[in-house]
């Protein structure tokens, strides 16, 4: 049974999928602190938050079992991702599910402050008939959006039906895209100096972090209104004060802040220009429960160990590629447990080659499957397909991927070669047969055909009469069945090697044993689990 704690308000309909499954139990438990949530953490699977839980390393280093982490909105800037991607914990996210959402509460914003709506409507009900209110339109206006994303977009296609002329940027939009959407590419520059009204879409990051500040504001169109339900920080708050102070900036209407709550002395919340809301941008019914409704699903998906999207700190693959290579998943993990099991020796480097069906799709998903193959030898089950390049990477394990070389007669071929710091290097090499599965079909040199399950003896020999006799009585005198074998060699009594399916575990003595025997060079136990 998987246990899921959910951490912040999340609409009960977009979880109900969690709730109904008998595989899941759901526990509610919202407004923790960091320490209740790490006394409680360990026996969760899974966590559930929006933005108001700080996941932090500490939760996660105590959070043992956790797999997943969903976050039900966009943003996950309260999640320590480096942390979570050192665990192997996917984080997941639900980037469309408060788009249109959010893009209507930035235009609110914007007509509100155009209008001057909150401080007419805070007069009014004090009692006072103030009509001096005079706003402006949005026609005719230039709309500067930085941010040309999902929300970003959607507020631009209002915009151009209220008449407006648009000026986007977006280090990712085209001339085509912009043509598109009937708005004109521009520069920061070009929105800083021509925007009437400017508003912001982009993540926090280093480079937003105050991409407008007070050089953008001093060249700025006086008189100009600026809206930010992205995040806090992307406008400077500070030099935003002053720009208004000066009269540069008529308005600004903020959903987020450098810091969220604000203080109560916050100078965004005194200054009678500046319109607030509490980080509502997402906080309809609707988008509450499309972004539980997706990471709901995505979550069962991770823990029943089916393919899931979305994945923050893993590279997003299309739907058609993932389905390509889904059957290859336990293939490539077993390949790579194999080739490291072959070998005594610290591993250096990692080589997989693709060839036939895999050669032209982007391969990394089943990279990752064939490098946790490798390493959970030595890091059993704290590696997984989020942390397994990672864990390569800090361990210098060079990782190398080639794609198209030989098939070998093969649809598709897929071959991981270890080379161990003795300068050693062990092959294998592994198929897809239409009909019989998943299949071993090279190791190092020699040809063979093995279907990867349960136990083999892998046993490299000199090729000469009665070895397989001798092997098979003594694996008989220690009730070691065997169920399949399979040999190989290049040239007659030259190195062979044999292989052998057993129905268990062989004890290390027995290996032992078979080592002992005359012409036998090495006997390896190898285990799939
Ligand atoms: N207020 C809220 O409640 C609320 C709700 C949802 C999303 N958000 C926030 O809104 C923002 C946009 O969300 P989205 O779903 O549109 O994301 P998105 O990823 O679809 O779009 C973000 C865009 O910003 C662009 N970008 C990155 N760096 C840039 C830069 N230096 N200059 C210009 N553009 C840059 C990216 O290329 C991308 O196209 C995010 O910060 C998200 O967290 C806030
Ligand atoms: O959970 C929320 O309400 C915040 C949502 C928003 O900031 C996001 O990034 O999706």
């Amino acid at each position: 049974m998987f246990k899921v704690l959910v951490s912040d308000p999340i609409s009960d309909m977009g979880i109900q999928q969690l709730m109904d499954a008998s595989d899941v139990v759901v526990d509610k438990k919202t407004g923790l602190n960091e320490d209740e949530l790490v006394q409680i953490i360990p026996e969760y699977d899974a966590l559930l938050v929006r933005s108001q839980t700080k996941v932090t390393e500490k939760i996660m280093e105590a959070g043992k079992n956790l797999k997943v982490i969903g976050r039900a909105g966009v943003g996950v800037d309260n999640i320590n991702l480096e942390a979570a991607t050192k665990r192997g914990i996917v984080v997941i996210n639900a980037p469309d599910g408060n788009t249109i959402t959010t893009c209507e509460h930035a235009f609110a914003m914007m007509m509100a402050l155009a209008r001057h709506i909150p401080q007419a409507y805070a007069k009014t009900i004090q009692g006072t008939w103030d009509r001096k209110f005079l706003g402006v339109e949005l026609r005719n206006k230039t709309l500067g959006v930085l941010g040309m994303g999902r929300i970003g977009s959607e507020v631009a296609k209002r915009a151009k039906a209220f008449g407006m002329d648009i000026l986007g940027y977006d280090p990712f939009l085209t001339e085509e895209r912009a043509e598109k959407l009937g708005i004109k590419l521009a520069t920061v520059d070009d929105i800083v100096r021509n925007a009437d009204f400017i508003t912001v879409h982009t993540p926090l990051t280093p480079e937003t972090k105050h991409m407008i500040s007070r050089p953008q504001f001093e060249v700025m169109k006086k008189g100009m209104r600026i809206i930010n339900c992205a995040r806090g920080g992307v406008v400077d708050e500070m030099a935003l004060v002053e720009a208004i102070d000066q009269g540069i900036v008529a308005g600004a209407a903020f959903d987020v802040f450098e810091k969220e709550p604000p203080e109560a002395d916050h100078p965004f919340l005194h200054n009678p220009k500046i319109i607030v809301t509490p980080h509502l941008g997402a906080s309809t019914v609707e988008a509450q429960e499309n972004v539980a409704i997706d990471v709901s699903e995505q979550v069962l998906h991770i823990l029943r160990n089916e393919p899931f999207k979305n994945a923050v700190n893993m590279p997003p693959v299309a739907p058609s590629v993932m389905n390509k290579l889904q059957p290859y998943f336990e293939l490539g993990e077993k390949l790579g447990a194999f080739a490291a099991q072959l070998n005594n020796e610290a591993v250096q480097e990692i080589h997989v080659d693709y060839a036939g069906d895999l050669a032209e799709v982007d391969t990394q998903p089943l990279t990752r499957y064939i490098i946790k193959g490798v390493l959970s030898r030595h890091f059993g089950s704290d590696v997984n397909t989020v942390n397994s390049l990672h864990l390569a990477k800090v361990r210098d394990v060079n990782v190398v991927v080639s794609q198209a070389s030989a098939t070998k007669g093969f649809t598709n071929l897929i071959s991981v070669s270890l080379k161990t710091q003795d300068g050693a290097e062990r092959r294998v090499a592994g198929t897809l047969l239409n009909g019989y599965g998943a299949r071993i079909v090279q190791i190092d040199k020699f040809p063979v055909d093995i279907a990867p399950e349960g136990h083999l003896i892998f046993i490299s020999h000199n090729d000469k009469p009665g070895i397989i006799g001798s092997v098979g009585t003594l694996l008989g005198k220690n009730d070691v069945n065997i169920a399949a074998m399979q040999v190989g060699r290049k040239i007659v009594g030259g190195e062979a090697i044999m292989v052998l399916t057993v129905d268990k575990e062989t004890p290390k003595e027995v290996l032992g044993e078979l080592t002992k025997l005359p012409e036998i060079n090495k006997a390896q136990q190898i285990a799939f689990a």
